[in-house]
Formats: C-alpha cells, structure tokens, sequence
C-alpha cells in the first residue's frame, strides 16, 4: 500500500486535479491519497490557506472579510466547475466555511487554526467527489475518524503516538481515501494544525501508520535538487539521499518537503519519493536509510536568512561550571528557541530567528547576560544568512570545509562563523544575508560543476 500525498501546487485548479486523478488511477497500490489546499496557479497568486488567514484575522479584529472569502468561493467554484461538479458542492464549501468563519473567537489561535484548516478539508471532499464522478470507489475521511490526534499546540501540532494504531484500521477500508492534510485533532476535540506546509507531515505519519511500503509525495518539481532552483539555474536532480541528509536539507532551506515529515516515515523505515504532478513518469527523488556514495562529499547545499547571533566572550568561561545554563535559561525566560551553539574557550555565539529578538528586548538581554554572567563582552549581530553544506560523503572525504572556505574566500565573502553539526553529515557557514546567494552559488561552483549524483 503506497500513501500519495500532493502538494498546493498539484491542487491549484481543476486540470491539475485532473492529473491527480490519473496518477493515483495508474497504480493500484497507491489507497491513501492526503492532499493540501489549493495552492499558487502562478508566482503571484495567493494559495487558499493565505486567503483564509486573511479573512480569520480580519474577522479576528472585527472587520469585513468578504473579498477574502469571495476570492477563496471564487477559487473553490472554479476547479469544481472545471471538474464539471453540481453547484451543490460549492454551496456546501461556502456554507462550511462562513460557519467556521462564525465560530466562537475566545481563543484566537484555536479558532486561526480551524479556519486554516478548511483550505485542506474542502479540497479533501470536492477531490472525493470529483472521484466519484469517475465511478471510483473514494471517500473522504476526517482525520478524526480516521484517528489523527495532536498536541494542543496551535500552529505546531505534534503527533501523538496513539494515533498510530488507530491509523492502521485504515488498511481494512475499501476504495480509495481522500484524507485531508494540514491537521488533526487535540484529545479535546479542537482542530490543530501542523505548522505551514505540514501536509507533508500528515502524509508521513498516515504512511507510518498504515505501515505503507512508500510514501509518494507529489509537488512541482522533478526531482529535489542539489540547491534551491531559485538560486541556480537548472541545478543537478539528487536521485537518491538519505532520511539524515533530507532532514538537514529542508530545516535549512529547502522547502520542498518539511524538515518534520521525515521522522514519522523514517520510524518505520519507509522510503519516500518526491515526484512531479506535472512529470508522473520521472524517477523523481528516493529519501532511503542508506545510499550509495558515488558522489563528493556533498549531496546538496540549503540557505536561509532572517538569523542574528549574540556573540559572548569572557576570559576563562571554559572553567566556569553552569555558564551555559545560565546564558540558555536568560534565553528561555525569554520565550526564545536557539538553532545553533558554536563556541570557543572563551567565548560562544548563540545563532537565533532574528524575529524571536526584536531591538527592545535585544537591550534587556545584553544586559542580563552583562549584570548575570559577568560578561566581558556580548555583541549581537544581525541580518545573518546560514549556508548548510550536506552530504553522507563529508565523513570519508579530507578538505571540504577548506574548499568551502576558499571558494567564499575568492568571492570575497566574509565569514561569519563556521559550525561542523555533530551529525558528521552537515557543515554550517553564516555570512551576512547580503552575501547568501553569492555564497550558495560559488560553494555550488566549486563542488557540483564537476561531480555526478
Ligand atoms: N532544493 C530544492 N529542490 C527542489 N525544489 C526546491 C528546492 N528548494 C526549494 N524548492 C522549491 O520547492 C517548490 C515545491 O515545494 P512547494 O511549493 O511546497 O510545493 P507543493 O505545492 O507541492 O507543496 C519547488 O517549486 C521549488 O521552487
Ligand atoms: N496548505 C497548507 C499546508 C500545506 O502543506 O501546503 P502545501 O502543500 O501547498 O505546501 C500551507 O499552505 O501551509
């Protein structure tokens, strides 16, 4: 039994759900299908899940959502027209939605993510039906019912670990599933969502439980390449790398899968292959336990920005017992999650989300970690972008943080700081945000233009 999950991108109007419809006709193992909400139809179109976040925090603070909502019945009418589905349908969705829009706002994040998850649950029956009418045996099925329950946390569920059992019930359903991706529910009841483009992670944790023999994952691109294709032009397809490598890939910047759907997949040893909608043919790429290493050392190169460092030095802080915990509970008081830790003898720079420090509380952190850890000097410093080199082969092969280093060196570009992850399989430079595209594309230059993946 295979899980398909397609992505935004595959459900954005009626002839690409045509094309979903022939993917999962084509293979007889492919029963569970999790699909997202209508995504972009071009660059600057807004997905549904935006349009629904508009309109729940307008209604949040009171004000008239109804272009919003006309825009998201506007998208939904379209494909269901194209699909040459009843008005009923789209009567429906647009009734289900004002209700959600109109439900009770006491809790705001809770009531955010009810909305939010509307863009995936219609999407989820309007394909159900839209099967139907094809005369094959499919249904929706609710997450709840189908047993996907989460932590409480609204915007970041988690999955809890009975959801696994209840899941693999779903191997005795006839037809095909139409399961919604995007959320589950709380052991209260209330609907909470993954954080953004957690459809990924839905279709992870339905493979895991049914314990599928592949978790198929449709978007728009062939293959996952070796770095993001807005950077480089045409880069080289990856046909293969391992769970480790894809985890550290997408936490650092390559959006195509989300960095948290691999664990569930992973647990229960299941390969995942990223294939194209638009191109059902091509190989696509496999994430699996173990590859072949025929490459260099490096299988791909991620980047992001919007980071910051608060760099701390002080004399003899090597022997000083406890001065890490203190500097992490400073940061903890705080509400704030650090990335990364790389340190000396004397000093240590914690990386962070710069949108986790705005300025005013920048200057009451100096401070305590001046008045509290005797400091000698803390600096923080801004606008910092991460380049994350990763590959299996870095552990076998001598030189790669120097070639990395002279390739940024040549380009004059000034390195921040460098961190080796513990895992042996990733390597981290930070430059200034201004130098990030400059910095992937001659690390690029100096270890793809010549090597075969
Ligand atoms: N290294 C990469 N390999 C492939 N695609 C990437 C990479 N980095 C970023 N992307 C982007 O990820 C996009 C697919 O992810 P996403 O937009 O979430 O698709 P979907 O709509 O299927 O969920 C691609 O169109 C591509 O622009
Ligand atoms: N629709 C949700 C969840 C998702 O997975 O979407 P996509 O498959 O388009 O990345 C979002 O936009 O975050």
């Amino acid at each position: 039994m295979k899980i398909v999950k397609f992505g935004g991108s595959s459900l954005a109007t009626s002839e690409q759900i045509e094309k979903v419809f022939q993917i999962v006709t084509s293979d007889v193992e492919r029963k569970i299908i999790v699909v997202s909400a209508p995504g972009k139809r071009f660059p600057d179109d807004i997905k549904v899940t935006d349009l629904l976040i508009s309109c729940a925090q307008l209604s949040l603070q009171g004000k008239d959502y109804s272009k919003e909502f006309n825009q998201i019945i506007q998208r939904y009418s379209e494909i269901a027209n194209g699909l040459g589905l009843s008005e009923d349908i789209t009567n429906e969705i647009s009734l289900g939605i004002e209700l959600s829009l109109s439900s009770k706002k006491d809790h705001p994040a809770r009531y955010m993510d009810a909305v939010m998850a509307c863009g995936e649950d219609n999407c989820a029956r309007l394909v159900a039906s839209y099967f139907q009418l094809k005369e094959l045996e499919a249904s929706y099925i609710n997450p709840k019912e189908a047993g996907l329950f989460v932590t409480n946390e609204p915007g970041h569920a988690q999955v809890l670990a009975k959801s696994y059992e209840k899941l693999f019930e779903l191997r005795k359903k006839s037809g095909i599933l139409i399961f919604p991706g995007f959320f589950g529910y709380s052991e209260e009841g209330h609907i909470v969502t993954f954080s953004r483009s957690g459809s990924d992670i839905t279709g992870s944790v339905v493979a895991n439980g049914v314990k599928a023999t592949l978790y198929e994952n449709f978007t728009d691109v062939d293959a996952v390449f070796s770095v993001n294709p807005a950077i480089i032009h045409n880069p080289k397809e990856i046909k293969e790398l391992t769970y480790r490598e894809m985890r550290e890939l997408s936490y650092a910047g390559f959006n195509v899968f989300h960095d948290e759907a691999l664990i569930p997949a992973f647990q229960a040893g299941i390969p995942v292959n990223i294939k194209n909608t638009n191109n059902p043919t091509a190989p696509g790429s496999r994430i699996v336990k173990e590859r072949t290493l025929s490459n260099g050392p490096l299988i791909g190169i991620a980047s992001d920005n919007g980071f910051c460092s608060i760099y701390i030095s002080k004399y003899l802080m090597n022997r000083e017992i406890g001065f890490g915990r203190k500097l992490l509970q400073i940061l903890e008081e705080n509400q704030i999650s650090y990335e990364h830790q790389p340190s000396g003898i004397d000093d240590i720079s914690i990386i962070i989300r710069q949108n986790q420090l705005p300025v005013e509380l920048e200057c009451q952190i100096i401070n305590r970690i001046h008045d509290e850890l005797d400091a000698d000097h803390v600096v923080v410093e801004r606008d910092l972008a991460l380049i994350m080199l990763v590959g299996e082969g870095m552990r076998h092969n001598v030189g790669t943080t120097a070639r990395a280093s002279k390739a940024l060196a040549n380009a004059g570009i000034n390195i921040e700081m460098i961190n080796q992850g513990s895992s042996e399989v990733s390597m981290m430079f930070g430059v200034k945000s201004f130098d990030e595209k400059k910095a992937v594309q001659v690390i690029y230059e100096e270890f793809f233009s010549k090597s075969v993946i």
